[in-house]
């Protein structure tokens, strides 16, 4: 484990307090909410580029909560120092796109593998090695929702690099969807795809081959069987649905 302070996530292990979970919501503008759902007296670390962190303590135990910012490549620079000030479990959760039927508005969608659709994770090991979840991290996750009564489905994600053509969105700047990518949502439906985000494939990919514990619990705001956009409304629910499970799940004494 390194002392030094850690060049983009602005962190070394003497602020963490001996945190081994960290929560990694992709937007730093949830982090306060998001620690302060945990722990009344959750305090700020600070923010370094997209990178803002926040302690908080569930039944006495440390745990950091630090954006990952948007997409693959920022989340693999979270991971690689995270890891280096000695965290060890890796819970991203933010919010999807639902590409199946069934899955309704703010729905949970905790994930069991992810679809490398993104570059990042190439980096790490080659595309026939699979992006999965931790099975132990995961199951926390399943088993909290299942206590809670929270709608939730687990599920495959598709991670892409774009929020437009990788999950085949049509209302972009130019209108266009690069060939390769049409008809990709259906065919990703036909093969039980749930959902579509964009940093689980790195989070899991890079955190296995450290040897590390990945999970994913993300909140449903947009359908794609009926709309591309984005359903605000949506939000304040999901919101409080992965803060309560995630919550019950680090009640939980590994
Ligand atoms: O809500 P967050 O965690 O940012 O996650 C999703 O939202 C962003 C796209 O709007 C991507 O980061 C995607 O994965
Ligand atoms: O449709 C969506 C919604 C949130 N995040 C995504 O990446 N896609």
């Amino acid at each position: 484990m390194s002392q030094a302070r850690q060049y983009h996530i602005g962190l070394s292990a003497a602020d963490i307090g001996g945190a081994l979970d960290v929560l990694l919501p992709g937007d730093p503008g949830r982090v306060a909410d998001l620690a302060r759902a945990l722990d009344d007296q959750a305090y700020a670390l600070g923010q370094n580029r997209e990178y803002c962190s926040w302690l908080a303590h569930v039944d006495g135990r440390p745990v950091l909560v630090c954006s990952s910012g948007l997409g693959a490549p920022s989340t693999a620079v979270a991971v690689e120092e995270l890891a280096n000030i000695g965290i060890k479990r890796f819970i991203r959760v933010g919010t999807t796109g639902a590409i199946q039927p069934y899955i309704d508005f703010a729905d949970i969608v905790i994930s069991k593998a992810a679809v490398r659709l993104e570059g990042t994770s190439r980096h790490y090991a080659p595309l026939a090695y699979p992006a999965v979840a931790s099975f132990s991290l995961t199951q926390r996750l399943v088993a909290a929702a299942e206590r809670l009564g929270v709608p939730h489905h687990v599920g495959i994600t598709a991670s892409s690099d774009t929020f437009w053509p990788g999950q085949e969105r049509y209302d972009s700047h130019s209108g266009y969807v690069r060939r390769a990518f049409q008809g990709s949502l259906a065919e990703w439906r036909a093969l039980g795809v749930a959902n579509f985000e964009m940093e689980a494939a790195a989070l899991f990919t890079v955190c296995a081959t450290f040897g590390l514990d990945a999970a994913c619990i993300c909140g449903v705001i947009a359908r794609r069987v009926d709309a591309e956009a984005v359903n605000h409304a949506a939000y304040p629910l999901a919101a409080e649905r992965w803060q309560s499970i995630l919550l019950e799940a680090l009640r939980e004494p590994v």
